[in-house]
């Protein structure tokens, strides 16, 4: 089917699922709908990023993923303005959450079109013994080549390509763990990929609305805006400093920044006083003369900016250069499983725990302050320096042990 293949089947998930989800009449109706997007998210977050890695030359590769996850932090605050835009008076109560939900298709829409013009990876293509075709791409995509060089890099891919398909689904797990190189390279993109979700970043993106009802804002949802743009403008940056400062020293400076950030936002949440997610359906207009919800903003840019400079966007590059391309597919798609499931298990449990905990918000923030601290010992442990390194040379220094780990490579 090939990798666009994929990538069709992704887009044609989310058009029906929004659809659906439009013209839902009852909850088993939209619970169902609501699924075949989860599906469709599944599949394109793993697809996607494959896609861009087969496609793109080793130099780029890694600002390339980070592209990638730049549209997903535009496409998170195209969706809050959306929240705003739609919202009654400018719609009614029905009509608004159709339109919100029923536009998610429309992205997909696009991205169908677009990938019309898009070529097969050499890698896919070379796979189906269609070598003039993955010439040709690899000439367009690596910019000037030389014949020579083409079939360098041609010979490169078919050792991975004839290695690949020769070995089952059974020999590929094998390979994966007990293969010490394989077996450092899961540990580490899955811990990235764990991190990335259980220090509690999208339990923001998913209720900052609600956070802010229950401190008093008026306006919740355009506040809320301030953490998808934060995101967004902290993950452009990522993209300029990823190559230049080193993934291992990024993530050494802002996980420690997002704990920073997370101590503080709880140190304001203790001076707010708060309603219960469930009691938040009307704005606690007793708080609006507290100088804290403002300090609670600044506090809150700080995380999310720590976040998207670091561990937002290098779990996707890591996944996508630390496997050899023997077991890449299964590993890039066990780390990404592992970011599905914190995911799932930090926005399932967020509303319960702030209502639950001790310290409620505020003691949630530092659980999330205590995982970053695990975090940041983790990646140092582990995590080696790996900037300006090819491929081949990162499998290098992961075959051994934990590699040149705090040693400078440039
Ligand atoms: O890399 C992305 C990005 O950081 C998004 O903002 C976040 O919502 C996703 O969970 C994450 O995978």
């Amino acid at each position: 089917m090939g990798r666009k293949g994929v990538i069709y089947i992704a887009d044609a998930l989310f058009i029906v699922g929004a659809a659906w989800q439009a013209l839902s009449n009852s909850v088993a109706a939209m619970i169902a709908a609501r699924t075949v997007v989860g599906l469709g998210v599944g599949v394109g977050s793993l697809i996607v990023p494959l896609y861009i890695s087969e496609l793109s030359p080793p130099s780029h590769r890694g600002r390339l993923v980070i592209i990638n996850v730049l549209f997903i932090t535009f496409g998170q605050l195209i969706a809050y303005a959306l929240g705003i835009i739609l919202s009654p008076p400018t719609l009614s109560q029905d009509a608004s959450w159709r339109y919100m939900l029923g536009l998610g298709g429309l992205p997909a829409g696009l991205q169908a079109i677009i990938m019309v013009f898009m070529p097969e990876t050499p890698r896919w293509l070379l796979q189906h013994s269609r070598r003039n075709e993955a010439a040709k791409v690899i000439m367009k995509a690596y910019g000037s080549l030389t014949t020579r060089e083409v079939d360098q890099v041609i010979t490169g891919i078919e050792a991975g390509v004839s290695a690949d398909t020769s070995d089952t689904l059974t020999e590929k797990f094998k390979l994966l763990f007990s293969v010490g190189g394989n077996r450092r390279a899961l540990t580490i993109s899955c811990l990235l990929q764990g991190l990335q979700q259980a220090c509690g970043f999208n339990s923001l993106m998913y209720f900052s609305a609600t956070i802010f009802t229950m401190v008093g804002f008026e306006n919740p949802t355009a506040t809320a805006m301030v953490v998808a743009g934060t995101n967004m403008v902290a993950t452009a940056i990522a993209f300029n400093l990823i190559d230049r400062l080193g993934r291992r020293r990024i993530l050494l400076l802002s996980i420690p920044g997002m704990a920073i950030g997370l101590l503080l936002c709880a140190l304001a949440f203790s001076h707010l006083p708060m309603l219960t997610p469930v009691t938040a359906t009307t704005p606690n207009t007793a708080s609006i003369t507290n100088p804290w919800p403002p300090i609670l903003i600044l506090f809150m840019a700080l995380y999310v900016a720590s976040y998207a400079l670091g561990i937002g966007a290098i779990p996707w590059v890591v996944q996508s250069e630390f496997f050899p391309m023997r077991v890449r597919g299964l590993g890039t798609g066990m780390a990404t499983a592992t970011n599905w499931i914190l995911n799932f298990i930090v926005g399932a449990s967020f509303l319960p725990a702030v209502e639950l905990m001790y310290g409620g918000a505020a003691g949630l923030f530092v659980f999330y302050a205590l995982v970053c601290v695990t975090g940041t010992v983790a990646v140092w442990r582990v995590y080696p320096e790996t900037k300006g390194l090819r491929m081949e040379e990162i499998e290098e220094v992961l075959r051994e042990g934990w590699g040149n780990i705090g040693k400078r490579v440039d």
